[in-house]
């Protein structure tokens, strides 16, 4: 009877495998359950856990049943309380004896858990669980804060308009997002995005997973925030070869190609090299840019350190744009709708162990989040979920290893000589790994020696520079060697991009912030383009009033060397060049 301990094991996942939990299941070889057992085993208790977690907690169970973990009291007492068959294992099994000495009083407990939640039958409660209508977002309580399904539609194979009348057919236009963050699942609504072209919002848990779009990849999920990079990189014609430094699973990397191909209808054809450096997450991405029609446009690099990558290999004498997005802290996901949360019982002493026949003691898996004194298990379904490795150890000492490497990374897309734009994103709330690595990139030797400042706000791609979150300073972490005024700080944290999670706005926790080269080493178009919010910025920017070494200064300096040059317009939110 190995189906209990190995769906402990899996849940605990001590290699730290990574994957989806699907793949998890299917690819390990060692297992005796029959994979899909397992994970509908898995699936349908985690959907359960938030109701039975509080149904075991209420009962004791784990006080008096030593031999039981939270794991395996909450996939013994789901298969107890409503599974066909009840516990699947033989009568005088040690773990089916555990739980079934306490089936009346998890029963009764079960029933008061069904009313207090207010529904009068286990029908009713069975229909809410499948909708998801107990699992709120991490915000509970507030509909209007759950995370829409965000569905961008793959413009290298199709259009809004089609996917509209297809996929979409029946589905009725809402005027706001919030419509949708309150809407239930079965409920056929969408909002189209104001600030990122080609991209929807849904109800909460929607399912589209089995829809024709995803499957052959005309609609990618892909969460707002995560569509930033690629719209605020505004890659354009002139801007030639782009890197994807790190690509894996590839949603930015499949976006970006689209972004390319879009400028490419009557011009030389432009790349995408993406880098992966994980083995594994580069089959994720061929995948991804196989099923998304992006492999004419896109080169991968797989099982390759983007540190590695020769600035002035011929291979990239005419990359001209780098997208960023690397490993962080992940500390700005949200736990998916398409993922499993098991809510698991609080155990008094020793709950972040579990115990399996093979291997005895297992450490607590860097999945888990200890949530009100209990524990929270996160896996993901969705193979194309930007995963995160999150380093042991105290959280000052992961920023500090993060932002270290981040760094480096940023300062060596840098150094590609003919690159004149970079955006470097993450999906991360903390200051260490955002505005503080872009402060220290612009104080970096490179960054003074090839002329690279941030893109201010006037000068973003519409959408980005409509949206209201701006980064955040926060002085008492700023590197101490910065040394820059006040203003100037305050300037360059306007230039870059914040959203949050769990508000109205429906998107993940994120960060985005674009560099430029200034007009000596910068390409025409982006000259051009600092003339054009000349006039703007004389009404709108506040940030610097001195002529000294300020980023509003240096852009002001551009800007009326641009004014010598041709005039341009906006197009499609993308900046262009016309002669008059
Ligand atoms: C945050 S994820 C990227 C998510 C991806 N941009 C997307 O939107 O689908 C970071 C990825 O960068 C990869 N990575 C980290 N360091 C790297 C390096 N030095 N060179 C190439 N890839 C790297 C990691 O393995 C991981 O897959």
């Amino acid at each position: 009877m190995s189906l209990y301990y190995e769906a402990a094991a899996v849940l605990a996942n001590s290699n730290n495998a990574g994957g989806s939990l699907k793949s998890r299941i299917y690819r390990n070889k060692d297992l005796k359950t029959s994979p899909a057992q397992l994970f509908a085993l898995i699936s349908e208790a985690s959907k359960w856990s938030l109701i039975l977690k509080d149904v075991i907690e209420r009962c004791g169970l784990l006080a008096e049943e030593k031999k039981l973990t939270p794991t395996l009291a909450l996939l013994l007492t789901h298969d107890l309380l409503l599974a066909k068959c009840g516990v699947a294992a033989h009568a005088n099994h040690v773990l089916k004896l555990a739980v079934l000495r306490h089936k009346a009083r998890l029963s009764a407990e079960f029933a008061k858990a069904r009313l207090r939640h207010g529904y009068a039958t286990l029908d009713a409660l069975r229909q809410a669980v499948e909708e998801g209508e107990l699992e709120e977002s991490d915000v509970p309580s507030n509909k209007a804060y759950r995370h829409p399904r965000w569905v961008r539609v793959n413009t290298l194979q199709t259009s809004m308009s089609e996917q509209l009348v297809t996929t979409f057919a029946g589905y009725e236009k809402t005027s706001s997002v919030q419509e949708v963050q309150r809407a239930s699942a079965s409920v056929k609504k969408y909002f189209e995005d104001p600030h990122i072209p080609n991209l929807l919002a849904l109800p909460p848990k929607v399912d589209l997973s089995k829809s024709a779009a995803y499957a052959n990849g005309a609609i990618i999920f892909q969460d707002k925030a995560s569509c930033f990079p690629a719209y605020l990189l505004d890659v354009g014609p002139d801007d030639g070869d782009v890197i994807d430094g790190c690509a894996a699973p590839g949603n930015k990397t499949t976006h970006l190609a689209a972004t390319v191909a879009e400028g490419n209808v009557h011009v030389k054809r432009q790349k995408v090299f993406a880098y992966e450096r994980d083995r594994i997450r580069s089959v994720t991405l061929q995948k991804m840019v196989k099923r998304a029609s992006a492999g004419s446009i896109v080169t991968i690099k797989a099982g390759a350190d983007f540190l590695a990558a020769n600035p002035d290999s011929e291979e990239f004498a005419d990359v001209g744009a780098i997208l960023l997005d690397p490993s962080c802290s992940g500390s700005g996901i949200v736990g998916r709708d398409d993922s499993i949360k098991m809510h698991l019982p609080y155990q008094a002493v020793g709950a972040s162990v579990v115990t399996c026949k093979k291997d005895k003691k297992r450490k607590r898996d860097h999945n888990m989040t200890l949530y009100n004194g209990s524990t929270t298990l996160h896996m993901s379904l969705d193979e194309a979920i930007a995963e995160e490795t999150p380093i042991e150890g105290q959280l000052s000492d992961r920023l500090t290893a993060l932002s270290t490497f981040q760094l480096r990374i940023l300062t060596h897309a840098m150094r590609f000589p003919k690159a004149r734009k970079i955006t470097y994103s993450t999906c991360s709330t903390h200051f260490e790994e955002n505005e503080g690595v872009v402060f220290q990139a612009l104080a970096s030797e490179i960054a003074s020696a090839r002329g690279w400042t941030v893109l201010p706000r006037q000068l973003q791609v519409q959408g980005m520079k409509d949206w209201k979150r701006r980064g955040i300073l926060e002085p008492e972490k700023l590197d101490p060697r910065v040394d820059l005024a006040h203003v100037q700080k305050e300037a360059i944290c306007n230039a870059c991009i914040r959203c949050e999670k769990g508000t109205e706005e429906g998107t993940m926790g994120f960060f985005v912030a674009a560099f430029i080269r200034n007009a000596e080493t910068g390409s025409d178009r982006y000259v051009a383009s600092l003339g054009a919010v000349e006039d703007a910025e004389e009404d709108e920017w506040q940030g610097c009033s001195d002529g000294g070494g300020t980023v509003e200064a240096s852009m002001q300096r551009q800007a009326s060397t641009a004014s010598k040059r041709p005039r341009k317009k906006r197009q499609r939110g993308r900046t262009a060049t016309v002669d008059e």
